[in-house]
């Protein structure tokens, strides 16, 4: 090794560091300027957030891949929209939840997370303005919809403006080592779900599979019983001191779930959005087909088509439709105008950007 050579590197590095010391410096003061010229109006702006993560990956000249620097830039930008005005993110908790993750995967280190002891009082605590935003699972790839917060969406005045896709990787937890003397496992309903053939040819039948309300519950709960084990992600191993006794062990290795972002705001095009909305139909055969035909009509793709049965008693069905592109473009609004003349029920919830991490 050549001292050298190794002190070469290291000092160009300490310039360079100086530099990028400055610039973010200075691009912070710049942030702090715009929240001076927002003047106390909407500080969050998922568009422009998207448009700037975009660009970054664009124009990334390497060696550094684009999601790497995508989320270095993440973070800088939630340092300096702290500046403009720190924001406070409702999720269900407990400390540790995948939900925590998607918070601070889609608003960076410096948004405040605060645990919710259920989606609903999460929602209500936004609503009520107590908090700024709520992040909420909506979907799973191998589980399907998260019934609860789409229904909560049918009512809500929340308006979606994010979203976030977060892989999910499941790990076997316990205080002591090796699997022997596991009496019974805790998890979240959807872990054990999607964790179901692992469980089943690793750990003896008559280990009891209890679900609990969230996989961080299951991991505290497994760190206070030594003949307990818990299925949890990385975040909750480290919160509760936990061994990792077998690494993911979701039967679906592409095991991804989607977290919406919810506040109070419509969101401006950034240029790659979606639009989510949710609209009703009778139980009559054909009712579907020729409601949706202005969508096809228009020439708009449809991303998700999710059904679920109507509680409102108006309606026998509710659709969970997302498709691309923001409402304020031309062939969308017209999709929306076609399905409003065919249904007395539309609701737009929100165009916003596809997610860039
Ligand atoms: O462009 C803005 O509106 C800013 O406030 C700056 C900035 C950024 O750091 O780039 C910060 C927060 C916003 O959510 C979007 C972008």
């Amino acid at each position: 090794m050549s001292e050298e050579l190794l002190k070469q590197h290291r000092d160009a590095i300490d310039a360079i560091d100086e530099t990028i010391l400055k610039l973010i410096n200075e691009r912070a003061s710049h942030a702090r300027e715009i929240g001076e010229i927002k003047g106390g109006g909407v500080i969050y702006r998922p568009e422009r957030e998207a448009q700037v993560l975009r660009r970054v990956k664009d124009h990334n000249p390497g060696p550094l891949p684009g999601e790497s620097v995508a989320r270095l830039f993440r973070e800088i930008m939630s340092e300096c929209l702290a500046l403009e005005k720190p924001l406070s993110v409702a999720y269900l908790g407990p400390e540790g939840t995948f939900t925590q993750l998607a918070a601070i995967k889609h608003f960076g280190h410096a948004a405040h997370t605060v645990a919710c002891s259920s989606i609903d009082e999460a929602f209500r605590l936004v609503e009520s303005r107590t908090l700024d935003y709520v992040v909420a699972p909506v979907e799973n790839s191998t589980e399907g919809a998260i019934g609860r917060t789409l229904d909560l969406m049918i009512s809500s005045p929340l308006k979606i403006c994010g979203e976030v896709v977060l892989r999910i990787h499941h790990h076997l937890l316990r205080g002591a080592e090796g699997t022997d003397g596991i009496r019974r496992v805790y998890a979240h309903a959807q872990a054990l779900a999607q964790c179901h053939e692992w469980l089943n040819k690793n750990l003896p039948a008559d280990v009891e599979r209890i679900s609990v309300a969230s996989n961080a519950e299951a991991a505290r709960l497994a760190s206070e019983d030594a003949s307990a084990a818990a299925i949890a992600g990385q975040a909750a191993a480290e919160r509760y001191s936990l061994n990792k006794i077998a690494e993911n062990i979701e039967d679906e290795p592409n095991n991804t779930t989607r977290f919406l972002v919810l506040g109070h705001q419509d969101v401006t095009p950034s240029g790659k959005d979606k639009t989510s909305i949710i609209v009703a139909a009778p139980n009559r055969p054909g009712a579907v087909h020729s409601l949706l035909a202005p969508v096809a009509d228009n020439g708009v793709s449809m991303t998700k088509f999710e059904s679920r049965p109507s509680r409102a008693g108006l309606w026998d069905y509710v659709f969970f439709i997302d498709m691309e592109g923001h409402r304020s473009e031309e062939h969308v609004a017209k999709a929306l105008e076609g399905l409003a003349e065919r249904t007395s029920f539309v609701k737009v919830l929100g165009s916003y950007p596809v997610a860039v991490i």
